[in-house]
Parts: structure tokens; C-alpha cells; sequence
């Protein structure tokens, strides 16, 4: 323990020597064990905590204050070895005014004008590469900054590693400093070997990449599929580079994995720029990447600005958002579906990542709760990446105490009590195969027949489904057509109690319809009229979504010459295909599916799309993509313009797209159809498509 001044309130003190324990104690969890037990998020509100202390109270802040020092230390599992030159960390920018504050002291220093390199800040742990006469001779770790640990065999398994530079005029001696990364796409794959092993699994690509570069044995290090990004150089002797950019293609010359994606600009709003296009790509990267390294490229003006005792003042990481959190897993339920799916599911303590708040995620099925080894009661990783689903990655196995318990998949089926069985063999999924009355099944279904993708029944939600089904007066969705405003006013959700002489002779407790009760009557009648896709979507026919509905639909233009087609005839429609017709073949040998239909066309809802001859199938044969938002059609309406003119909708950009029209804010796809050199159309030139078939 070091002493501290004793002009600084005791409590600041005390809260400053617990916190800089606690960060000593994640540290080496971190960079030793490679097993962090809290997320980089609250390791670095730690870490923003202490600096806001010794900024009040700047006798704290002492050399051996971990603000001070290039975190990390080596294990005495290596051999340690001092770097030629100290490596450094990083300053961090949470914000575009930490960024333009960093920038300004920059301009302030530099003293000539200078040039910004922006590279991707890679999630990995630091490597440092000392090469001799163009020949490997080390490899290690980062460490503490000056001492680090020999991994040499280990880094000498890594593709891509020169062992021996390709070219000449190598210098005599040399360190390179990159980055080691455990591919994304990877990930998943090891993790479930090691749980099948019944080992650890690790919490994220980066703890990955440390641990399997960490290892005693290179063998175990060489079946792991690492690999490795330059971002630097150290020490050198006989050689002089005037630009850090000159140095990355110098080395990419000498065959060392330099990436493509680094950008030298002018000033800080091209540097926006890329911060921003990288935190809409971020997923589109081999690696993970937590945020930006904003570098002066001239070397001469490093040199002026120099470093602080922890992270050169001429560079600065950008940090993106966090989209990993740690939280609770409290309980592992499972969800019986429309289809009679049986999935389980996490319930975590709430926690807020990516801008929403998350107390829930799927687990898929029992396989894959095994695969990611996690127990109830385990804290996990939980991981929401913008508005991708949220996911639980794994668990943290040093956090465990015993009580946790392994969850047991059900045999039956919790809302009806049917044994589960998969619907045939081999399936990973589970079902409860009493789908006609299984009261999960039958709310799912008429919740779903009412979704916007189907009937599109607004006043109609999850608590109506409830609510019809429990009050009686549907017994399924054979039914819903068939209510009257007297059925629907038995149903407490859609009815207000009556005001004094609103129903004759003021009967005690009488109850009227609601305005929401008047909407569902109107909304079911307007729904009669609805497209016959949408009343294919609305049956809850296995794999038949809008698409494949669509193409039903507008092929056969009845729900009676869909019944009579045959298997292969079903088949033979493009965008349909045999898993499809073989589903929509065998929903219509059951009886009380069949029943569903009679009861709805009994009821008046439409059964077959009028033939629209006015208008003209200008798009036969064409394939179109609309990404972005246009001003006079809705997502639903574009797609609609498309398909009624006998195009195709495809929702991805590929070599066989013939047009893509894009709109505001269009993201990856209109790169993509760059890139491809596609035919890009805007509005205008999409509503001349649309008429006329060709874009000129
Ligand atoms: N969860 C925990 O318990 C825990 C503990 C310790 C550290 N951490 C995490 O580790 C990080 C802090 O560690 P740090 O001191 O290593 O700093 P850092 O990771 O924020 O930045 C410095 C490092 O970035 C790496 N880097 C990646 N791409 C680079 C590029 N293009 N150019 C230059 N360097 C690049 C280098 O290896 C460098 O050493 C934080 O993200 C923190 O949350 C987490
Ligand atoms: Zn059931």
C-alpha cells in the first residue's frame, strides 16, 4: 500500500483505495486469467471514476494509480521479457467533444499542420513482434507496458505471421505491434467445444483470443483459428518512416497482416465520418472492434506531442456504445409457440444495453442451452448489438457459488400438459403436438391472425386473445369472423360499464361496448376484405410467411385452387418450393384446419383476390431491391408495386438483382449494389420503372 497525502477527506480516500483495489483485481482477472467477471462497460465507469477523483483531489493520483499505468501485468506461467521500446495504451473519447477536446490540444501542440489516420480499434489483446534481419526472434505480450511474456512458439502457430519477411531492405532490427483477434465467426464453435469438454467457455472473442494465445502448450494455441492485425511499430534500428501510413505499407510489402480498412484524413469531420460508417458496419468485420484509434500520421509530430506515463498524447480511441452487459440469469422458462414450438428462454434481471432495456431472451432450444453451458442463476453475458435481438453469450463460471442449477427441458407441455415430442426425428426442436386445443397454441394463433402481417386486425393484440378465448366466445379462430357486437359485449376487455340511461331501465352493473370493442367490430368487417395472402398467413400454415403467401396468392388467386393443386404443382411456383408445399398439402388433411376455412368464408371474408387486369405486368421477370425509406410508398406499399406488376421483391442485394432502388438512409445494401454495379434507381426513377419496366 502506497501512502497517501492526508489533505484529502477521508471518505474521498477511502472510496479512491477501494476502487484502485477493485480495478487491480478485474485487471488481473482480464489480462491474467483471461476470465473478466464484470462487463468492459463497469470496468470503465471504474476506471472514470477514479480519474473524476483525482481530478478533485490530484494528490492521489500517484504513479501507482491505475489511471497512471498501462494496466495489466505478466503471469508467471511465461517467461518474462523486457520490449525494446514501452508499449502503450490508449486515451479513450467517449464523445465527439472529448474527441474535438483532443483534437484541439493536438492543434494546439503539433505546431504545423499534421494528417489524421483513422484505423479500427480491434478487440483483441496487444502482441509485440521483434524481428531481426527480417526473421522472427519474439513474440510478447503487452504486460505491463515494459515487461511482458514470451509467447513466441505460440504466436509462430498464427496464419499470417511472417516468420521471415518477404522483400529486402529490412532493418536490422525492428518491433511490429499489432493485435491478436479470435474471429467472430469462430466464436460460437469454440465455445461449444469447450462445454462439450467440460471446460470454461470464454465471455467474448477477446477473452478467447487471450486465452488461446495464453496457453502453455503451443499445440492447444496452433488448433485455434487466431489471427493477427499490425497497428504500430516499436523500437527500430536503420529504419526511418516519415508517416505512420507509409509504415503500414511498408510492412504490408514484407508480407505482415496490415489491414485494408485504415484511412488517412484532414481534419475531424472526415474522421466522423468513419466513426460513424464503422458504427453502422460494425458487424460486418471479421473481428470484434469496441471503437476507433484516431492517429497523427506524421511521425515527427508524435515525436513532438510525446506520451503520458500510460498512452502516447497523439492518438485517441474513439469507444462506441457497449453492446455487452452483465446481468443476472434468473430462471430459464420456455415458450410454447403458434406452431407448438417449444422454446426455452432466459429471464435476466432487467439491464439497459444498446438503448433498451432487456429482461428476456431466447435460448432457441435445449441444445443450445447446453451449448452455451450457462446455468439458472449464473451471471451471463448478455449481448444486444442495435436492434438485433438480444443474446446471451455464455456464462461467467468464476462468479459461480454452487447454487446454480442446470436447466431441465420439459416433457410436457406446461400449458396443457401433452407429452412433447419433435415432429420427426432428428428435429432439435420440441413440440406439443395438441394443437387444436392447447390454450398457448390457440392464443398464439389468434394473436397471429391478427398481427399486421396478417388480417392486420388493429384493435385485436395479445390481451384480446386472451380475453376472447377465456370469455368463451370463440373456441378458436374458426370463430373470430362469426362475433357479433352481443358476443363481444360478454367480453369485460371490450366493453366500459353503462352511463345512467345509455341501456334501457339502468340495469345494475350493465356494461356497453367500449370504444375499443366499437373498433373491433369494424375492424373485423373491413378485414373480410383483406388480400388472399394475407388470409394464407393469417391460417398459421407451417413456413408459410407473407412471402411465400404472396406467391400462393398471386399464382392460383383462390384458397379453393389452392386446396385442389397438387403437391408438385404447389412446388413448381416460384418462391414456394417443396418444404412449402408439402406443409400447405398436409395442413389441409387435417379436419378442423379445413373447418377454420369453412367458418371464415361462411362468415363473408373473402376467399380469392379479384384479378386486377388494369394493371400492366411490367415487371415480369425482374427481380428489384428497395432499401431505405421513399416518400410516397410505405415499406408494404413498395413491395406491393413490385409484386402486382409481377416483379420480384427480393429483400438482398445479389448478382441477380436487376434494379435497387434506394432511399433515405439507405445502408449496406446500396453499397453492396455499388460495389455489384447494379442499375441504382431513386423514387423517380423507381415509379418509371414501375410503369414503363425499364429504368430510362
Ligand atoms: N472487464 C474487465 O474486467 C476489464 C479489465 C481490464 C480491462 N478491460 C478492458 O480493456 C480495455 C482497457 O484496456 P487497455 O489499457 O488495454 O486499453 P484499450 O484496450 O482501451 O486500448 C489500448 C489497446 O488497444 C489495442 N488496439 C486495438 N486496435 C488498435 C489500433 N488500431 N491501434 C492501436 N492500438 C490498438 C492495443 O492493443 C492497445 O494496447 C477497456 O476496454 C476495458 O474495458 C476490462
Ligand atoms: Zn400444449
Amino acid at each position: 500500500m502506497t501512502d497517501l497525502p492526508t489533505d484529502v477527506p477521508d471518505d474521498a480516500r477511502h472510496e479512491w483505495t477501494a476502487l484502485a483495489e477493485e480495478v487491480r483485481g478485474h485487471q488481473f482477472a482480464y489480462y491474467v486469467r483471461d476470465a473478466p467477471t464484470i462487463s468492459d462497460g463497469e470496468y470503465d465507469a471504474l476506471m472514470r471514476r477514479l480519474e473524476q477523483l483525482e481530478e478533485q483531489y490530484p494528490e492521489l493520483r500517484t504513479p501507482d494509480s491505475p489511471t497512471q499505468q498501462v494496466g495489466g501485468t505478466f503471469s508467471t506461467e511465461f517467461t518474462a521479457v523486457d520490449h525494446l521500446e514501452r508499449m502503450m495504451s490508449l486515451d479513450n473519447a467517449f464523445s465527439a467533444e472529448e474527441l474535438a477536446a483532443w483534437a484541439a490540444r493536438v492543434d494546439r501542440d503539433a505546431g504545423t499542420a499534421y494528417h489524421l489516420l483513422c484505423e479500427l480499434k480491434i478487440d483483441g489483446l496487444a502482441i509485440n513482434l521483434l524481428y531481426e534481419r527480417g526473421r522472427l526472434v519474439r513474440a510478447a505480450t503487452r504486460g505491463d507496458g515494459r515487461t511482458g511474456e514470451d509467447v513466441t512458439h505460440n504466436v509462430r502457430t498464427i496464419e499470417g505471421v511472417p516468420h521471415v519477411l518477404e522483400g529486402d531492405g529490412h532493418p536490422e532490427r525492428m518491433e511490429v505491434r499489432g493485435e491478436v483477434f479470435f474471429p467472430v465467426a469462430a466464436f460460437e464453435e469454440l465455445n461449444a467445444g469447450l462445454v462439450e469438454s467440460g471446460k470454461a467457455p470464454f465471455a467474448n472473442p477477446r477473452n478467447a483470443a487471450a486465452g488461446s494465445l495464453r496457453q502453455k502448450d503451443p499445440r492447444v494455441t496452433a488448433s485455434r483459428p487466431l489471427q493477427m492485425l499490425v497497428h504500430g511499430i516499436g523500437a527500430r534500428d536503420g529504419f526511418e518512416i516519415e508517416r505512420q501510413s507509409d509504415a503500414y505499407a511498408l510492412l504490408r510489402d514484407w508480407g505482415l497482416p496490415v489491414s485494408q480498412r485504415y484511412t488517412v484524413v484532414d481534419g475531424l469531420a472526415q474522421v466522423q465520418d468513419y466513426i460513424d460508417y464503422y458504427g453502422e458496419h460494425r458487424h460486418s468485420v471479421e473481428h470484434e472492434l469496441d471503437g476507433i484509434v484516431i492517429k497523427v500520421d506524421e511521425v515527427s509530430v508524435q515525436r513532438r506531442l510525446g506520451s503520458t506515463s500510460r498512452a502516447p498524447r497523439w492518438a485517441i480511441a474513439f469507444k462506441y456504445p457497449p453492446e455487452e452487459v452483465n446481468t443476472k440469469l434468473l430462471d430459464i422458462r420456455v415458450n410454447v409457440g403458434r406452431t407448438g414450438r417449444v422454446t426455452p428462454f432466459g429471464v435476466m434481471t432487467p439491464v439497459k444495453v444498446s438503448g433498451s432495456t432487456v429482461e428476456m431472451a431466447t435460448l432457441h432450444n435445449a441444445f443450445e442451452v447446453k451449448r452455451k453451458g450457462v446455468l439458472i442463476g449464473d451471471t451471463i453475458v448478455l449481448r444486444k448489438a442495435g436492434d438485433v435481438i438480444p443474446e446471451i453469450v455464455g456464462p461467467v463460471v468464476d462468479l459461480r457459488d454452487g447454487s446454480e442449477r442446470e436447466f431441465v427441458m420439459p416433457t410436457h407441455c406446461p400449458e396443457c400438459g401433452t407429452e412433447l415430442a419433435p415432429q420427426k426425428e432428428g428435429d432439435k426442436d420440441i413440440r406439443c403436438p395438441n394443437s387444436q386445443y392447447c390454450p398457448a397454441q390457440l392464443r398464439e394463433r389468434v394473436f397471429g391472425m391478427a398481427s399486421r402481417g396478417a388480417f392486420d386486425i388493429e384493435a385485436l393484440g395479445w390481451e384480446g386473445a386472451i380475453a376472447l378465448l377465456e370469455s368463451g366466445v370463440i373456441a378458436d379462430e374458426g370463430d373470430i369472423f362469426s362475433l357479433t357486437e352481443a358476443d363481444i359485449a360478454r367480453v369485460p376487455l371490450y366493453t366500459r360499464a353503462a352511463k345512467k340511461g345509455e341501456v334501457e331501465g339502468d340495469p345494475e352493473g350493465a356494461r356497453v361496448l367500449s370504444a375499443n370493442g366499437k373498433r373491433l367490430v369494424a375492424n373485423l368487417e373491413a378485414a373480410k376484405a383483406q388480400p388472399l395472402w394475407r388470409v394464407l398467413v393469417a391460417l398459421s400454415i407451417r413456413h408459410v410467411g407473407p412471402t411465400a403467401a404472396r406467391a400462393l396468392a398471386g399464382h392460383f388467386g383462390s384458397l379453393d385452387a389452392i386446396r385442389a393443386a397438387d403437391l408438385e404443382e404447389l412446388a413448381g411456383v416460384e418462391g414456394v418450393g417443396p418444404v412449402i408445399a408439402e406443409a400447405v398439402t398436409e395442413w389441409f388433411t387435417v379436419d378442423w384446419h379445413v373447418a377454420i376455412v369453412d367458418k371464415w368464408a361462411k362468415a363473408g371474408v373473402r376467399m380469392a383476390d379479384e384479378v386486377d387486369e388494369s394493371t400492366p405486368r411490367t415487371l415480369s421477370g425482374l427481380t428489384v431491391v428497395v432499401t431505405g425509406s421513399l416518400e410516397g410508398f410505405s415499406r408494404d406499399e413498395a413491395k406491393e408495386a413490385i409484386l402486382s406488376r409481377g416483379g420480384k421483391a427480393a429483400g438482398s442485394v445479389s448478382k441477380k438483382t436487376d434494379y435497387v432502388v434506394v432511399g433515405e438512409n439507405a445502408g449496406s445494401k446500396a453499397d453492396k449494389a455499388q460495389e455489384l454495379g447494379l442499375p441504382i434507381l431513386d423514387e423517380a426513377g423507381f415509379r418509371r420503372l414501375l410503369e414503363t419496366g425499364s429504368a430510362d
